[in-house]
């Protein structure tokens, strides 16, 4: 197996539960939701994506031709200090996850984390799911450690009946993500109020946006 690999860089995870802590980002190339492509936009199931997932060109980024080697490379972000932590993104990082990364990577010490938008079962060696559903799309991935919507979505999203029935999904945290676009102030204020209608919910600011990280 060959792994596209978009970009790889040592940060604080900003986002979610796990917010603040020191994390390697293993960012993979390609998405099944969106093509990545600006002129694809429009017709994607998923529209609002934030991120450059295209091509292997960014800085540690590359085409790895064994699990070992990815592993050796992202060991080597990480460098010193207890507790080896690693985040699986992408693009969507289940369409190029195996068993023989999952099991170079604990190999290596590391805990990982991943960040899907469910429509693939996530890899049941990984330590901490994270999955953000999309609208239009079948999320297979139904529990988890954290759900994190986007929100609010723009037209033909999730509506406030699909929050309801993720609550009954299996999740041990319900967070909501204001959408970054160019209306932050407004969709900050709309997940804000999505909290305090419905308690169970919490929110999660992208902190590494703020804070000038990656
Ligand atoms: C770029 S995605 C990659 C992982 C996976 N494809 C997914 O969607 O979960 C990483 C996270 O960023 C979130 N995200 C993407 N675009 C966003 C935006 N414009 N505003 C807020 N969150 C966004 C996604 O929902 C997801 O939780
Ligand atoms: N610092 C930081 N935290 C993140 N949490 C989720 C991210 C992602 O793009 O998956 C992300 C990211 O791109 N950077
Ligand atoms: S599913 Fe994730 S990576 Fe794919 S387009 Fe949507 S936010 Fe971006
Ligand atoms: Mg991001």
């Amino acid at each position: 197996m060959t792994y596209a690999v978009k970009e790889m860089f040592l940060t604080l995870q900003g986002e979610g539960v796990q917010a603040g802590r020191r994390a390697v980002f293993l960012r993979f190339a390609g998405c099944n939701l969106w093509s990545g492509r600006e002129q694809d936009r429009r017709d994607a199931v998923c529209r609002f994506c934030d991120t450059d997932f295209v091509g292997t060109d960014g800085d540690g980024g590359g085409k790895f031709a064994t699990a070992d080697a990815l592993a050796d490379a992202a060991f080597a972000f990480w460098g010193e200090g207890e507790g080896p932590y690693i985040v699986l993104t992408g693009g969507e990082p289940m369409l190029q996850v195996d068993d023989a990364l999952i099991d170079a990577l604990h190999g290596r010490g590391f805990t990982i984390a991943i960040e899907s938008n469910g429509t693939l079962p996530a890899h049941p060696g990984i330590d901490w799911v994270c999955i953000s559903p999309k609208a239009g799309s079948d999320v297979v991935q139904v529990k988890g450690n954290e759900l994190k919507l986007v929100w609010p979505q723009p037209d033909g999203g999730h509506s406030l009946a699909d929050v309801e029935a993720m609550e009954g999904w299996g999740f041990d945290h319900l967070l909501v993500q204001p959408l970054d676009d160019a209306h932050a102030v407004d969709n900050a204020r709309a997940a804000i109020d999505l909290v305090m209608a419905r308690p169970r919910w919490r929110l999660t600011v992208q902190a590494h946006k703020y804070l000038g990280l990656r």
